[in-house]
């Protein structure tokens, strides 16, 4: 059959006024598809602003149940949590991770008492508690242990859901985590606890300003190139996925976003399972150092990056830009 063409079809006839433009927009951002990264540090009605990521802060865990609220007045449905622990209480074996006082669970039971309606999400690795930066327990060569580090993560898992965490979400990439995490999470009664697995998390570049806003970035020996992704590889994202699904996630997550549009779009497409895309700390300092160069919008820099992880399928994206989409979404 013949595909009718120009000038029948005119392709700018529906783009020839807002209206239009807008009756025919194939995806639309809502509040709903973000959640909010918060970053958590010791001390009482302190903001610490995060010079590697402008305008975004740590805050101490009395001044967290306000940006609870802020999430839920802007219709953010979920905040993720990510703790910078004191370098006193870091150590080889991350045994502040077991705390079940840390900071992250002191958090979590703060934001559940004030604004129970707002949902928690925590990072399940031990980078925040490590002495050598790394997201598992290390060897003599400095190799991060698989199966070890899996069964105190499985540890970790379950302090965070006994402090009120709804949806833990295992970071590390070690093999067979999910399920080991599935499992305890079921032994202990925990079963509507959700698991969202970081599945496709890549060794990448972008991570810089997260390093410096959870204090890492001076401790890491190496690299993570041993656990984390090749950015060469989209294949084997796929593998990752479908072992994650097979373990019991409820949720998936590529790492980071903009970089791997075509593996979040192919992940989608091969499992049509609620598929998350996390726009990182780099992408979030390039938008905002573009924006302060003059290079580009600020606000229509975060909708078209935002809208994009849409198009390619995301169901959602964790995003430090979250309240600022919001508020511009409202208008
Ligand atoms: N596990 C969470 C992260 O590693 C975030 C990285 C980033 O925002 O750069
Ligand atoms: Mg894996």
């Amino acid at each position: 059959m013949s595909q009718p063409t120009f000038p029948a079809i005119r392709m700018r006839r529906g783009r020839s006024a807002p209206w239009i433009r807008d009756m025919l927009a194939e995806h639309r951002l809502h509040p709903s598809d973000f959640i909010w990264p918060l970053f958590i540090c010791e001390g009482d009605g302190c903001e610490e602003p995060i010079a590697a990521l402008p305008g975004v802060s740590r805050w101490s865990v009395d001044r967290l149940a306000a940006k609870a609220r802020e999430a839920r007045d802007l219709g953010i449905p979920c905040i993720a949590l990510f703790p910078n622990t004191p370098a006193s209480l870091r150590s080889e074996n991350a045994g502040e991770a077991l705390n079940h006082d840390n900071l992250i669970c002191r958090a979590v039971k703060a934001i559940k008492n004030a604004v129970p309606e707002v949902g928690v999400l925590t990072d399940v690795a031990l980078d925040p508690y490590t002495a050598h930066g790394h997201d598992g327990l290390v060897d003599e060569r400095g190799c991060v242990k698989n199966d070890e580090t899996s069964a105190v993560l499985v540890e970790q898992a379950l302090v965070q859901a006994a402090a009120g965490a709804d949806i833990v979400a295992p970071s590390d990439m070690m093999d067979g985590r999910v399920g080991a995490i599935r499992a305890g999470l079921e032994r202990e009664g925990y079963c509507d606890v959700s698991i969202m697995a970081y599945a496709a998390k890549y060794a990448s570049a972008f991570y810089g300003p997260f390093r410096d806003a959870v204090g890492s970035r001076g401790l890491l020996k190496g690299d993570k190139r041993g656990y984390q992704m090749d950015p060469a590889n989209g294949a084997e994202a796929l593998r990752e996925v479908a072992l994650d699904l097979a373990e019991g996630a409820d949720m998936v997550m590529v790492k980071p976003g903009l970089p791997y549009l075509d593996v979040l779009a192919r992940v989608k497409d091969a499992f049509g399972v609620p598929t998350f895309a996390y726009q990182v700390s780099g992408e979030y300092a390039m938008i905002e150092a573009a924006a302060a160069a003059g290079a580009g919008d600020r606000d229509a820099l975060i909708l078209e990056t935002l809208v994009a992880f849409k198009r390619a399928g995301a169901t959602g994206v964790l995003t430090y830009h979250a309240p600022a989409a919001a508020r511009l979404i409202a208008g």
